[in-house]
Order: C-alpha cells, then sequence, then structure tokens
C-alpha cells in the first residue's frame, strides 16, 4: 500500500508522458565509478521523481551504496554527472538533504534529544531550535521518555530511529536512506515505513535501498532493480510484475477429455493440477471449453506474480537469493 501519497500513473514507461526535468529530485546520467578495475557503478541512468518514494533494489555488492554516495556528492564519478534538487554540484545542497548511511554511528553517551539536535546543527539548523524539534518528533512517535536517556541504554532499534529523526529533523526536501530496515525488528521496521510515508506525504522525497524486496513491494511508487553495477530494470513494482504472467492453477475432477485440447501448450500436470501461464486471450475461451467438455472444474486460481517473481526473472535467480525478504506487518495505522 503506498498511503496518501500520490503515484505516477501505472503505464509503460514508453506510454508515460514525459516528465519535465524540474520535476526530478534526483537524476544521473551515464554515472560509473570504478574501484581499481572493478566497475561498482556501470553506467547508470537514472531519474527520481519529486515528492516519490523510490526505492534502489539489489543483492550485497550490486553497487547500491556507492550509487547513493555519487549521487550525493559523497564521492565523484568517473564518468557521467549528476542533479541533486536541480543543482549539479551536489554538496551543495547539503542543508536540503537528508542522509542515513549504512554504517550508523552516534555518540554513546549523547542523550537521545541531543543527539538528533546535534546532527540537525551539521546540517545547519540551530541547536536550540534542533533540541526543541527532537523532543517533539521523540514525543510524537512515543518516544518521550527515552528524549533524556543516554544513547547506550537505548535498545538498537530506537537507537536507529534516534538516528533516522537526526536525518529528517531540519526538514530536508529529499530524503537518502542506505538500507534502513537492516537490524530493525518486524514492529521497528513498520515503524520505519510509516515514517517513510508521513514524510512523502509531506511532499518529501525518498529514495533508499534495500535488499528486501517486501519494503520495496509495499512502500514505493518506482524501483531500480541494480546487480553488478547496472540497473535491470525501472519503473512501478506493477510494471515489473507485468514482465510475467500471471500463472494460472486448475483442477480438475475429470482427468481426460476432449477439453485438454484447449488447454495452453505450456501447461504441466503437478499435484494433481494443470499449472500454465494465463494465455493472452484470457482464461474464457478455455472455461468454455472446460464447460462443453464436462471437465469438472474443482478449483481454479490465477496468480498474478509477485515482485519476488518478477526481480528473479529480471536479475536472475543468483541475484534474488541474496536477497533478504521480511515478514509482511500488519495493516498500516
Ligand atoms: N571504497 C571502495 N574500494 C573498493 N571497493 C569498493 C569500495 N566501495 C565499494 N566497493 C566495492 O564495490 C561493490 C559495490 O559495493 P556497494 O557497497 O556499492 O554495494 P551495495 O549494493 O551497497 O551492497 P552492500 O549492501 O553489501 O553494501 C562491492 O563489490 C564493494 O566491495
Amino acid at each position: 500500500m503506498i498511503g496518501d501519497t500520490p503515484a505516477p500513473s501505472p503505464v509503460s514507461p514508453a506510454a508515460s508522458a514525459p516528465v519535465p526535468a524540474a520535476s526530478y529530485a534526483v537524476e544521473g546520467h551515464g554515472l560509473v565509478k570504478t574501484f581499481g578495475s572493478f566497475r561498482a557503478v556501470d553506467g547508470i541512468d537514472i531519474a527520481v521523481p519529486a515528492g516519490a518514494i523510490y526505492g534502489v533494489l539489489g543483492p550485497n555488492g550490486a553497487g547500491k551504496t556507492t550509487l547513493l554516495r555519487t549521487l550525493l556528492g559523497i564521492i565523484d564519478p568517473d564518468e557521467g554527472h549528476r542533479t541533486l534538487l536541480g543543482e549539479g554540484q551536489p554538496l551543495r545542497m547539503a542543508r536540503q538533504v537528508g542522509y542515513l548511511p549504512e554504517e550508523r554511528g552516534l555518540y554513546p553517551s549523547m542523550k537521545a534529544f541531543e543527539a538528533i539536535a546535534f546532527m540537525g546543527a551539521l546540517r545547519g539548523l540551530p541547536l536550540k531550535e534542533g533540541r526543541v524539534r527532537a523532543r517533539a518528533l521523540l514525543e510524537g512517535h512515543g518516544m518521550g521518555a527515552s528524549a533524556d536517556k543516554p544513547i547506550r541504554q537505548l535498545s538498537k532499534g530506537m537507537a536507529q530511529t534516534v538516528q533516522l529523526f537526526g536525518t529528517i529533523i531540519h526538514e530536508p526536501r529529499l530524503i537518502v536512506l542506505d538500507e534502513p530496515f537492516s537490524g530493525l525488528d518486524a514492529i521497528n521496521q513498520e515503524k520505519l515505513e510509516a515514517l517513510i510515508r508521513e514524510q512523502a506525504r509531506q511532499g518529501v522525497t525518498i529514495l533508499f535501498s534495500t535488499h528486501v524486496i517486501a519494503h520495496a513491494d509495499r512502500l514505493c511508487e518506482r524501483i531500480a532493480i541494480v546487480a553488478g553495477g547496472r540497473i535491470r530494470f525501472e519503473g512501478t513494482p506493477g510494471q515489473a510484475r507485468d514482465q510475467l504472467r500471471s500463472q494460472v492453477r486448475l483442477r480438475t475432477r475429470v482427468s481426460d477429455g476432449g477439453w485438454r485440447r484447449a488447454l495452453p501448450a505450456d501447461t504441466v500436470a503437478e499435484d494433481g493440477a494443470w499449472h500454465f501461464a494465463l494465455p493472452d486471450e484470457g482464461i474464457e475461451p478455455l472455461l468454455r471449453a472446460l464447460l462443453d467438455g464436462q471437465a469438472g472444474i474443482e478449483s481454479l486460481s490465477i496468480e498474478r506474480p509477485g515482485l519476488h517473481d518478477a526481480f528473479v526473472a529480471i536479475a536472475g535467480a543468483a541475484a534474488a537469493k541474496q536477497m533478504q525478504d521480511a515478514p509482511a506487518p500488519e495493516e498500516d495505522a
């Protein structure tokens, strides 16, 4: 579910109306970053629409962190150029960006609200204002009792939430989160998803990397699937799924008859059921043949492929094996 954030229309990229350049919060063109002879980012074009929740999805070592750092201006590309909030020199926009790096780190003896205010100060927010906002953020998210506790007394999930609050305290226009869900339990993952949606509702652009398909599926209006330093797919999760055909599972009481000629050529019999991809013409002609032939339909299901199936088809089974899937949280608050 994408919350109340306006989503781009779910049409194929070819049919999409061109988005005006100013509507992109982040753009990268022909980006290449090598470490020695290794191309960690190998010719990437990316455009993140302003206001979108955008996921960069890929296995460990795919180049996600290097891509995010390159887009942010933390490292310079060997080739290509990027634009952050319309600015060709990304670091100039640092105060309007919130960045949660993959390596987390807070001063253990600092109080939670001070840590948040301190991170805001690094992005230009006056400390006094930061302290007020930090307390409000903590209280607003049920963590008021932890405001004066030193970081070392917080649980890992709470400390990560504090760092996240420090990432957004200066009210950035763009939030970039590198693997924000890793190390969080299901409840804190759910809270983080809610926070991301809340920011997006306020018009903030969210760009995050993940190797958990379920998060991208639930949150993102658009995704880029990255493997081996390249983008293998870019579009909506629905468009990714559309790369595969829906799968039909049919059980019949009668096992043979003239109606079997109507089964598609790719049909396989397994576990007492017929399995095949949904034909282009739909299920209706087959249904007619089954009814006319008195096949005795016991069950029929048509399943749309999940994003995980699409990921396997796009990035390959080896890359998919390295993806870690998380349990789906309960419905959103
Ligand atoms: N500073 C560096 N020097 C040498 N190699 C690097 C450097 N940074 C990244 N790499 C290599 O580039 C590749 C891509 O790394 P990157 O961290 O961008 O991937 P990732 O998709 O974010 O994966 P992970 O989630 O594991 O960090 C990896 O093989 C990594 O070892």
